[in-house]
């Protein structure tokens, strides 16, 4: 549906997109996932046409874009601020957009008709802005911009607005709409569990740049970079030495952990025979009394931090360079445990992801 062949963005001599290229499918629920300043809106507002890039090519169902202003493209855009006219109704503004297309009134009733339902906000067109709530107001942005019935949805930090819970209730709306209206969302967020929860792939971005693009899933257990890894989720490195290399496997020494055999990540190179290996800390699990693991060691507790339904812990192991962060949910007793206790913990050394070097990956 959409594909960015080569896009580059500068402001004067700031590279704001260096050499993006991407593809985002029909029907794909995509998120442009980064810190701020990464470039991710930059991106976005480019396949809106609200940016011109400097170099390169966008193509929107088939077609290239560059040379279109906002309004000839098949998209619609949701902005941050969810700033609907106040003067107007719910009706109105969602009948804004469609003055221009010049419909019958009948067929502009009914298309402001459905996209009101789409939003579930039907019963409530004849509201002024003031009579809305926060997520309220949000679905008339977001119904505003379905009525335009594009192919392409483009959502700028849609939900950034909300409080948490409001921010969770229209994560699985948003979620839910998308599947219901069937066309291509593309979500500019810096929270990564809204890109994780809604997201059918992620592009994490850092500094113009494109680090990863995969699933979900796929970014949470196979990171490529120890940056990507770092900015979804919590992650303990370590150093690993390299043992050997066989086809798409390199076998490890890593510290305390022992042998671990895993597979190369793209753009993977081991420059001077260590590499940098990572565990999610709850993939780290206690041992209590007699239970008993394959692969265990043991460590005492140096920090402790309760979470309601987790806790989390830092334990320090002899011989590794860093404390380990454990995540343990409080079913079995983690919250009470003692600074300095001495604890035992058991893992699985196929949990360990091998990282490529983030420069590394530059250059793929
Ligand atoms: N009009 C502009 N002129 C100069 N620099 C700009 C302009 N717009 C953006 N930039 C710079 O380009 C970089 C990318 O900006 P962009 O807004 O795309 O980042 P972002 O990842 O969306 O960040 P945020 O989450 O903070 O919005 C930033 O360093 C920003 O300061």
């Amino acid at each position: 549906m959409i594909q960015i062949e080569n896009v580059s963005k500068f402001y004067g001599i700031y590279k704001a997109l260096d050499d993006i290229s991407l593809t985002i499918g029909e029907g794909e629920f995509f998120s442009l996932l980064g810190p701020s300043g990464c470039g991710k809106t930059t991106l976005l507002r480019s396949i809106a046409g609200f940016e011109t890039p400097t170099a390169g090519e966008i193509y929107i169902d088939g077609a290239p874009s560059l040379a279109l202003p906002p309004n000839r493209r098949p998209t619609n855009m949701v902005f941050q601020s969810y700033a609907i006219f106040p003067h107007l109704d719910v009706s109105e503004n969602v009948a804004y957009g469609l003055k221009r297309l010049k419909l019958s009134p009948q067929e502009e009733r009914k298309r402001v008709a459905d996209a009101l339902d789409q939003v579930r906000l039907s019963g409530l067109g004849q509201r002024k802005a003031h009579e809305l709530s926060g997520g309220q107001r949000q679905r008339v942005a977001l119904a505003r911009a379905l009525v335009m019935r594009p192919k392409v949805l483009l959502l700028d930090e849609p939900l950034s607005a909300l409080d948490k819970k409001l921010r969770e209730e229209m994560q699985v709306e948003l979620r839910s709409l998308q599947k219901a209206v069937g066309i291509t969302f593309v979500l500019v967020t810096h929270d990564q569990y809204e890109a994780l929860a809604l997201s059918d792939r992620i592009a994490v971005m850092f500094g113009g740049r494109i680090a990863q693009v995969a699933s979900p899933k796929e970014f949470y257990q196979r990171p490529r970079t120890r940056k990507v890894a770092d900015f979804l989720g919590g992650m303990n490195f370590l150093k690993a030495k390299v043992l050997g290399e066989q086809g798409n496997t390199v076998s490890l020494d890593a510290a305390r952990f022992g042998a671990v055999s895993l597979d190369k990540p793209q753009g993977f190179a081991a420059t001077d025979g260590h590499v940098t290996v990572g565990i999610r800390p709850e993939r780290l699990r206690l041992l209590w009394d007699d239970d008993r693991a394959p692969h265990e060691l043991s460590g005492r507790v140096e920090n402790r931090a309760y979470f309601g339904e987790v806790t989390h812990l830092t334990v320090g192991v002899d011989g590794l360079e860093q404390p380990l962060s454990m995540v343990e949910t409080n079913n079995y007793g983690a919250d009470d445990l003692p600074i300095g206790a001495e604890i035992r913990l058991a893992y699985d050394p196929e949990a360990f992801v091998l990282l490529a070097d983030d420069e590394a990956v530059r250059r793929v």
